[in-house]
């Protein structure tokens, strides 16, 4: 439950120890491993806001573009006190892998405010976004630079953005420019289905992973680190499969309940912008050091990163880790899990149900279609298949950890398409 920033981990060191990994492994062309080493654009902006009651504080945001070799750039917006330019830049690289190993046509980005958004009235986080969406200006923009909902922000604040880039431009062009963002509200142009997509893509990891070993997910149980969007869904679609909700942990507290916490009462229980879990009634409460040893079979962080530490991951006896969360694991942590035999199946393939949608979401708007939401999940669902099998076959014929692989996978298709443009043959 410790934060990043006091943890003092670098974000950025965690996804170059595992690009580094990879790169030497694949003997990547070395042009191009300088190239993906570094972002194309880091953009900070410093804007002025005035709070309720009436005084201004100027919000530091960022906006990191790591590669667009396959596409556009594309990647959520945090808010978070966490938000920095080490974060921002570790989150962005991580979006160029995640969109590449899904086949999606899209670079990498990522961004955000510095900020508690729970300090803040509604009101107040309404003209916060609209400063920071006013001040990145033209640096996004719905054919180059399309933003996403991430911690703390949601289809709301999609909407916000979205309204305040269509009031910069010529109102001719508004009604085609709807997928400035994603992840939108359903009667702005957001689809069916973007709101679970990242937490289903958590849970059919776990079944496809079990199903191949010819297990099932009833009777299995799982924590979860995060009770947000991507901690939610993961453990409603898991527990209507018959899996059990043994602890919970957010930044407030840790619940433990031996028989199974009832996912949806903790949902109603948990008023998202006060946003906690604490005091639910129908479990106890634990320390938050004892969260991660729990007996379990799955563990899915789905809160922030660096969290699995050296220290944590001794303590581990799960078998299988599922990242919901973007970098969850730093390099010590995933050495010692790696060593004691355990399973990670990274971020990058496992929190890929939410950019996959958001995929659908910015055809939908750009081709002025309306998908609904059989149509919207069936096709995520055929998509993450096989991008899992794609995986597993590589994990099995290298007898490699599904993170080389899944990152293999994803770093060989920007190394094609930058030799296929002749610049780096
Ligand atoms: N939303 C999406 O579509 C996608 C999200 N992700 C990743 O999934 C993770 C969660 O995102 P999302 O669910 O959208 O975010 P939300 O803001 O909806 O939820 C975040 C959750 O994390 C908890 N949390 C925050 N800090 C801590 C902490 N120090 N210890 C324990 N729990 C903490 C929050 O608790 P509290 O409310 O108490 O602060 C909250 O329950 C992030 O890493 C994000 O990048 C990845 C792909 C897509
Ligand atoms: O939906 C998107 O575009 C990106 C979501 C995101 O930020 C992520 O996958 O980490």
């Amino acid at each position: 439950m410790k934060k990043e920033k006091t943890k003092k981990q670098s974000m950025h060191a965690t996804v170059m120890s595992q690009f580094n990994k990879t790169a030497d492994r694949m003997d990547l062309n070395v042009n191009i491993r300088k190239i993906l080493s570094i972002s194309n654009s880091e953009i900070i902006v410093h804007f002025p806001v005035k709070m309720d009651d009436g005084s201004v504080e100027v919000f530091t945001g960022y906006r990191v573009q790591h590669n667009n070799a396959l596409g556009p750039y594309k990647g959520g917006l945090r808010y978070h006190d966490t938000v920095d330019i080490d974060a921002a830049r570790a989150l962005a690289m991580w979006m160029t892998w995640k969109t590449s190993l899904a086949g999606l046509p899209f670079g990498g980005a990522k961004g955000g405010i510095e900020i508690d958004p729970r300090k803040y009235s509604i009101g107040e986080l309404e003209r916060i976004t609209r400063r920071f969406t006013y001040a990145l200006g033209e640096n996004i923009g719905p054919e180059h630079d399309i933003p996403a909902p991430d911690i703390n922000t949601n289809a709301q604040t999609m909407a916000w953005i979205a309204d305040t880039y269509m009031s910069t431009i010529p109102t001719s062009e508004r009604s085609h420019n709807r997928h400035i963002v994603t992840g939108k509200p359903l009667g702005v142009g957001g689809l069916e289905g973007r709101d679970r997509a990242t937490g289903y893509g958590v849970f059919l990891s776990a079944k496809l992973y079990l199903e191949n070993k010819g297990e099932r997910l009833e009777d299995k149980t799982f924590i979860v680190q995060g009770f947000g969007n991507v901690g939610y869904w993961a453990s409603h679609f898991l527990v209507k499969e018959g899996a059990r909700l043994l602890a919970v942990q957010d930044a407030h507290a840790t619940l433990y309940k031996k028989e199974g916490i009832d996912v949806e009462g903790l949902a109603v229980h948990s008023n998202p912008r006060k946003g906690s879990i604490a005091d639910y009634p129908d479990a106890v409460t634990i320390p938050p050091e004892d969260f991660f040893g729990l007996e379990c079979d799955i563990i899915i962080p789905a809160a922030l990163g660096n969290q699995i530490t050296a220290v944590v991951a001794e303590k581990i006896k799960a078998p299988l880790i599922l990242e919901g969360a973007n970098g969850p694991t730093d390099k010590e942590g995933e050495d010692i899990l790696l060593r004691n035999n355990a399973t990670i199946i990274p971020d990058i393939f496992c929190n890929s149900g939410g950019v996959i949608s958001s995929y659908f979401e910015w055809l939908q708007n750009r081709n002025g279609e309306l998908w609904d939401l059989e149509e919207s999940m069936g096709k995520l669902q055929k998509k993450l298949t096989e991008n899992f099998k794609r995986i597993q076959r590589e994990v099995e014929e290298k007898n490699i950890d599904w993170r080389t692989a899944a990152y293999m996978l994803a770093i060989s298709r920007i190394e094609t398409a930058y030799q296929q443009r002749g610049i780096f043959p």
